[in-house]
């Protein structure tokens, strides 16, 4: 069985850096002339599968804009993540779950588990209910070729004061996230498959990520003011391992699935040489 950090590193190399995010807000819902009701999320996503499924590495749904309408949203959401992985993009949920090592193996099965309605390739996940609290996740995504993405330095800059609190030993709490991580994905290769979420628009923080040895999501870019260059910033040497992820900088292209098209592939293009240069 491939793993999912041998996947991603695939489909990065036959697709480029790029991760789309599906973010399905009221106000593009309106842009796009859509109703803000199910049968407008239906022919958003629809679109956007149609659009970039076949030609963009990695697809995260935004779990809240599906629950959002309750059990219709989910049900298409069931329905996108099949769709987006018979298209061949690999699919990060982005649910950041977290809780009492009990429940998360409930969560781990609902995401993981390869027979569950929403299996999917990755999900994101919060630690501050302590890293070890996700070892469900990592157990059963390694079982079955998945990922997991836990926030480390999140992109909003209300993260900081919990992030960068300094713990008993001097480590920032974002570091100690940073380190566990790392030992997961000790000596694996071509990629771990726990990754790491890192935002674009954090500057230069002094953490070390050099041992990470896995994928670091950067969300920020786009509507939340970060550009491709300040990658460079922000990860240094670590950039080979950065997956940029941008959702409304490209769904505010549509509904025109050319233009949805032509703004993802210029985002990956400026992303694949930022990422080059490093
Ligand atoms: O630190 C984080 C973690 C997750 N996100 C999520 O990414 C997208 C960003 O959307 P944009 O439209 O590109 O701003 C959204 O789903 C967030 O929940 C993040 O922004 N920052």
């Amino acid at each position: 069985m491939e793993t999912f950090g041998a996947r991603l590193h695939r489909a990065v190399r036959e697709r480029g850096p790029l991760c789309v995010g599906i973010d399905p807000h009221p106000g593009l819902l309106a842009r796009w002339g859509l109703a803000d009701d199910v049968r407008g999320l239906d022919r958003f996503v629809g679109t956007v599968v149609d659009a970039l499924g076949d030609r963009v590495a990695v697809v995260k749904p935004q779990s809240a804009f599906f629950e959002r309408f309750g059990s219709r949203g989910v049900g298409i959401l069931e329905s996108t993540i099949r769709q987006l992985r018979d298209a061949g993009s690999l699919v990060l949920l982005d649910v950041k779950r977290g809780d009492i090592g009990s429940t998360v193996a409930a969560y781990a099965s609902a995401y993981l588990d390869p027979s569950s309605p929403l299996y999917v390739d990755a999900v994101t996940a919060s630690p501050y209910l302590g890293v070890g609290s996700l070892a469900p996740m990592f157990e059963l995504a390694t079982a079955h070729g998945g990922g997991v993405f836990v926030l480390a330095l999140t992109s909003n800059p209300e993260g900081a004061s919990v992030q960068r609190a300094a713990t008993a030993d001097g480590r920032t709490v974002a570091q100690t996230v940073i380190d566990e991580i790392s030992q997961l994905n000790a000596g694996v290769q071509p990629l771990g498959s726990m990754g790491l979420v890192v935002g674009a628009t954090i500057g230069e923080t002094g953490h070390d990520l050099s041992r990470v040895n896995g994928p670091l999501l950067a969300p920020g870019l786009g509507a939340q003011g970060a550009a491709a260059a300040d990658l460079r910033v922000v990860f240094g040497s670590s950039l080979p391992s950065v997956l940029p992820s941008y959702s409304r900088e490209v769904l505010g292209a549509g509904p025109d699935p050319a233009a949805l098209r032509a703004a993802a592939d210029r985002l990956r293009d400026e992303c694949r040489a930022v990422l080059a240069a490093g």
